[in-house]
């Protein structure tokens, strides 16, 4: 199957994700109201969720626009279930949960019939071999990533999360029909930072992600729009010539 095989998405705005990791409120409005109507989707972590965040998701979902919680949920099936019930209820478009298969298989039972997409994070993009081994894993970066993906699929899983140059491998495994989404994602001369698995946005697209999240190269920008405007220019320009 070839690795640009990818989900259909009705709004091209929609492949970006701009992750709002920010202080506070304020920080969060300053750069959404900054961003304007170039950005159509947010991602929503630890760092504002716990700061209020909750709150401006369900404000920027009655805006018309998308919001991914990336709460990499991981607990007993019952809670798991549960608390993707609350998610789904918020009207959110996508979550995240580990891939552990009684993990994802609780979500997949909470979410019902809303349209909230469960999301599984395979390996984090922050990790390389070693930091596999220094948690206890045997199998490497691709073999974990592989077998989680694989586990994931055999859940019905709506999507999976990880790192661009792992895409086209998640992509054979995942057939063509789920969604692909990839953090890591670091335009030309951006800093990594904790980053350790990452690619430009056009190879993430060439490789089969569907949507791409970028937080720092754009929320740290001194022109947020003219950056998140040149990753999706960069976006449409791979997906033209896929
Ligand atoms: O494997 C993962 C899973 C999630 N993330 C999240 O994506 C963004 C990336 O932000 P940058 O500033 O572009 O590095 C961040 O919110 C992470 O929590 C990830 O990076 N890797």
């Amino acid at each position: 199957m070839s690795p640009a095989a990818r989900l259909a998405v009705a709004d091209p705005r929609d492949r970006l994700i701009v992750a709002l990791d920010l202080p506070s409120l304020r920080a969060a409005e300053d750069v959404v109201s900054k961003l304007g109507d170039t950005v159509s989707f947010y991602k929503i972590g630890y760092e504002l969720g716990f700061a209020g965040g909750l709150g401006f998701a369900r404000e920027l979902i009655g805006e018309g626009k998308k919001v991914f919680i990336d709460f990499k949920l991981h607990d007993i099936g019952n809670t798991v279930a549960r608390g993707v019930a609350s998610v789904a209820g918020m009207g959110a478009s996508f979550l995240t949960v580990h891939a552990y298969p009684q993990t994802m298989r609780a979500a997949m039972e909470g979410k019902g019939a809303s349209p909230l997409r469960i999301l599984a994070v395979t390996v984090l993009t922050s990790y390389d071999e070693a930091d596999l081994a220094e948690a206890g894993y045997a199998a490497g970066v691709d073999e974990t990533v592989r077998r989680r993906v694989e586990q994931a699929r055999e859940t019905g899983i709506d999507g999976i999360v990880c790192a661009p140059t792992d895409a086209a491998m998640v992509r054979g495994v995942l057939g063509p029909k789920r969604a692909i989404v990839t953090p890591g994602v670091r335009p030309a001369g951006s800093a990594a930072g904790d980053q350790k698995r990452i690619a430009t946005p056009a190879a993430a697209i060439r490789a089969g992600a569907d949507h791409l999240v970028v937080g720092r190269p754009i929320i740290a920008s001194p022109d947020p729009a003219a950056a998140a405007r040149a990753v999706q220019a960069e976006i449409a320009a791979a997906l033209a010539a896929a």
